[in-house]
């Protein structure tokens, strides 16, 4: 990889900087399957629901996604709703009351092979950006011990203080290219996640890296990935 001919890189989190996304997927699961139960519907929600509808979406995106592919409609609700709301928000708030105990009871450390790109990437002065589509972003790179390492952080609470549309939008891409100015033909996309590549190709970026955690090098590249790596590490030299 020739990072010479970049001068950014812009980190998706969860799944590319810190393991997380296998937190999300679990705290969906038991939240959505749960769900179900009480409303009678036998087809489970697995794996594949969570890589189609859900993965990398803001929270509430997510849970629209996966209900419209089951034809379940439920009222919007409000942020505010509380974890016992049937509501698109309280469903959303009930995942993550989940998703912030396992944070808060295990801790969390960023993957080796991203934290080797990063030093490398430190070394030849590329800049560096987090963009997430979660509202969890800075409690995770905190968790991690990696808060002081991005200068630029556009995350689920930025994006909805700004009105960005959230992935698979290129918009909070952008707006983390133009926080370190750097125009987006020179900056590097890595993403975990379907909606995350769509992003990165719709923003007409330099580069689209798909790290495959899960989502199938093929369904990476359908939608938008340039070259899909398994690991970072990969991406060092
Ligand atoms: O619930 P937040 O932590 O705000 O958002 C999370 O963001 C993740 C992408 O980084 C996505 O994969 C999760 O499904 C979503 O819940």
């Amino acid at each position: 990889m020739d990072w010479t001919r970049y001068d950014a890189a812009l980190f998706d989190l969860d799944g590319v900087v810190t393991p997380t996304a296998i937190v999300h997927m679990r705290a969906w699961s038991e939240m959505f399957n749960a769900f179900l139960a009480t409303r009678g519907v036998t087809e489970p929600y697995t794996d594949a629901d969570y890589f189609a509808h859900v993965d990398g979406k803001p929270r509430y995106d997510g849970v629209r996604s996966f209900l419209a592919s089951r034809d379940i409609v439920l009222p919007e609700g409000d942020p505010t709703d509380g974890p016992d709301a049937e509501t698109v928000a309280g469903l959303g708030n009930r995942k993550n009351a989940a998703f912030m105990e396992v944070l808060h009871r295990d801790g969390m450390q960023a993957y080796p092979g991203s934290l080797h790109l990063l030093d490398h990437l430190t070394t030849l002065g590329t800049k560096v950006a987090v963009v997430s589509s979660s509202q969890n972003a800075r409690p995770v790179l905190e968790a991690a011990g990696l808060i002081d390492r991005f200068p630029v952080i556009v995350d689920g609470l930025v994006a909805r203080q700004e009105g960005l549309p959230g992935k698979p939008a290129p918009d909070t891409f952008l707006a983390a290219a133009a926080r370190l100015g750097v125009a987006k033909e020179r900056a590097v996309v890595l993403e975990d996640a379907e909606s995350g590549v769509a992003a990165g190709r719709a923003g007409d970026f330099g580069l689209v890296i798909g790290v495959d955690r899960g989502a199938g090098v093929e369904a990476l590249t359908r939608n938008g990935a340039d070259l899909v790596v398994s690991d970072l590490d990969e991406l060092v030299k």
